[in-house]
């Protein structure tokens, strides 16, 4: 048994959004498990937590299958004795138009951006109530204040994510349980490089050229990097952020203004 200290899950923490926010995390003072679905860049984002001093925990997970996210979550408590912050990051994106995608690949994008959420709430819900304090952050998007074009289910999803966060955030808030979210814009992650590769093929422009167009529009001038995120998910787990609940906050550079 690990050292007891705060503890802190990030879903999809082997790259990207997620690997920056573990690695805030891990500098203010975190146990990090890291919940990837890729087993190798899970075990590499825990090498760069442990290099700053505190314990990491990879557990190869399927966020969308609730087995697997039950599984975890007894892994990280075993581990750690007590599970503090939730950050349910992981998540895919799809572009393309509605009336070309599948309803197998429309069932897909739900079951890994939406049923992940539902999954991980139920699962630390009753952990983080015994512990009487506990904090729950999801990952939304500006497509879930607006929906984008190319971008419906992927958007849908979004939607759906607020949606459940400011419920939780009702039900959970007796129990000292504070629920929120974060909705980034356009974030230079691996993500984005699928989504510029596929716009490209769809508008016949050049690879970077859709990537560039978005960054355009940013009133800050620069695409987003993970650390922009990760700063404010630092304030939500933290205590500062005691009275803060069912709030999905945008951090886009100024993209949409809600
Ligand atoms: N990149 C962007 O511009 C934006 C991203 N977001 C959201 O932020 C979150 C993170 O995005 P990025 O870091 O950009 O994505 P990414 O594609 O770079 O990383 C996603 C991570 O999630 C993991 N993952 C995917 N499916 C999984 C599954 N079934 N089970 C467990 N892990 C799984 C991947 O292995 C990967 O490590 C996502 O929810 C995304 O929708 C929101 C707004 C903008
Ligand atoms: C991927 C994503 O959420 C956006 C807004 O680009």
């Amino acid at each position: 048994m690990f050292k007891m200290t705060k503890t802190a899950i990030v879903t999809g923490g082997g790259q990207g959004i997620g690997q920056g926010i573990a690695l805030q995390l891990a500098q203010d003072g975190f146990n990090i498990v890291i919940a990837d679905l890729n087993p190798t860049t899970a075990a590499d984002t825990v090498t760069q937590v442990e290099a700053l001093g505190v314990k990491g925990l990879a557990v190869q997970t399927d966020v969308s299958d609730e087995t697997s996210v039950n599984a975890m979550v007894v892994a990280a408590k075993n581990a750690f004795d007590t599970i503090d912050v939730l950050v349910n990051n992981a998540g895919i994106a799809q572009v393309g138009t509605i009336e070309e995608t599948s309803a197998a690949d429309f069932d897909k994008i739900f079951k890994i951006n939406v049923n992940s959420v539902f999954y991980g709430i139920k699962a630390v819900a009753p952990i983080m109530r015994a512990q009487g304090k506990g904090k729950i952050i999801n990952a939304s998007s500006i497509a879930g204040h607006e929906g984008m074009e190319l971008l419906g289910p992927y958007s849908a999803t979004k939607f759906a994510i607020r949606g459940l966060t400011q419920s939780a955030a009702q039900e959970l808030a007796k129990d000292h349980i504070t629920v929120n979210g974060y909705a980034p814009g356009i974030v230079l992650t691996p993500m984005w490089d699928l989504i510029d590769k596929r716009m490209s093929e769809i508008h016949n422009v050049p690879i970077g050229q859709s990537l560039h167009d978005y960054i355009q529009s940013i009133a800050l001038g620069r695409g987003e990097h993970p650390q922009d995120i990760a700063n404010l998910v630092s304030f939500l787990a933290s205590d500062k952020a005691d009275y803060i609940t069912g709030q999905t906050y945008v951090v886009d550079g100024g993209i949409r203004y809600i």
